[in-house]
């Protein structure tokens, strides 16, 4: 199976690292291409991936093509590409926030087989999340392909398209509100003495055994916060601090206008 990248960004790279390390795709399997040279040579270089000269060029050598542009470059790219998308030998999977699958068919084909993700950066060392919604025409071992892929770096939910804007602000945007909360830790430990990559490697391995045991245990955050926090100790005035200052309101409004964006493309 020949996977094609259309745009070769941080989230495609992302996704081309998690493949290749994940499953037994090779880089012979994978054709590049994207708006400027200096991004895609070096990459092709790097990782042995093969870039192609143009975006029909990669469309049409692959047999899953994956649309990883910037929204706004969508509409254009796919008319590039729409007369190389054979619906009964290409499946389109589309990564771009915001495009539902109503307008790729418009611009890709109305029998096309498609699958809208919405994929995290984890996926680079297997530990994303992404969110998928395939159309009517894509079923059966197609569809498992397809999922299959995004499964292989991480976990995948199926989500009615109503909510991946919501989706979009909880998984895709959230890992950099949870490195800039590790980044925060860090740079508190910072203040008080340790070096910064102590620091970081120490608030990094608390978040990700954290959100372990989230996942792992029968108690919900609340309850969990609950049990590090000691009567009279020092977690509950540190939580109480950072309430103050509006911890948690500061968490919503972020998401909050994170939606507000993706709704506006
Ligand atoms: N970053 C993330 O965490 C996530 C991103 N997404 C979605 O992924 C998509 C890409 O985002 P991201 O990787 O962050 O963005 P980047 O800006 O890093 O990448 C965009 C890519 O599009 C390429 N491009 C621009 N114009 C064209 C064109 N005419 N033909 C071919 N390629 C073109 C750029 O080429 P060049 O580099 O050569 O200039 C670049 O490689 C977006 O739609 C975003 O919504 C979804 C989930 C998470
Ligand atoms: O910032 C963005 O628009 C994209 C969507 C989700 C993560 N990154």
């Amino acid at each position: 199976m020949k996977i094609g990248f259309i745009g070769v960004g941080g989230m495609a790279q992302a996704i081309i690292t998690g493949l290749l390390k994940q499953t037994k795709l090779t880089p012979s399997d994978i054709l590049i291409h994207s708006a400027h040279a200096s991004t895609y040579e070096p990459f092709a270089n790097k990782t042995g991936v093969t870039a192609k000269a143009t975006n029909a060029e990669v469309a049409q050598d692959s047999d899953v093509v994956v649309l990883a542009v910037t929204p706004n470059v969508a509409t254009p790219v796919l008319q590039e590409i729409r007369d190389q998308l054979d619906a009964k030998r290409k499946i389109l999977i589309s990564i771009v926030a915001g495009l539902s699958l109503k307008r790729l068919e418009e611009l890709a084909g109305y029998d096309l087989p498609i699958l809208r993700t919405l994929p995290n950066l984890n996926v680079a060392i297997g530990a994303g999340m992404t969110a998928v919604h395939a159309n009517e025409h894509l079923t059966g071992e197609a569809k498992q392909q397809a999922v299959g892929l995004f499964d292989q770096i991480g976990s995948t939910v199926t989500l009615p398209e109503a909510d991946f804007s919501t989706f979009s602000a909880l998984a895709g945007s959230s890992p950099a509100y949870v490195y800039f909360f590790i980044d925060s830790l860090s740079r508190a430990g910072v203040k008080h003495g340790l070096t910064k990559a102590a620091a970081t490697k120490i608030a990094a391995q608390a978040v990700m055994g954290s959100a372990e045991m989230v996942l792992k245990s029968d108690e919900n955050p609340f309850g969990l916060i609950d049990q590090v926090s000691s009567p009279g100790g020092s977690t509950v005035a540190g939580l109480l601090a950072m309430e103050e200052a509006g911890f948690m309101t500061s968490v919503v409004k972020g998401i909050d206008a994170t939606i507000d964006r993706d709704n506006a493309e």
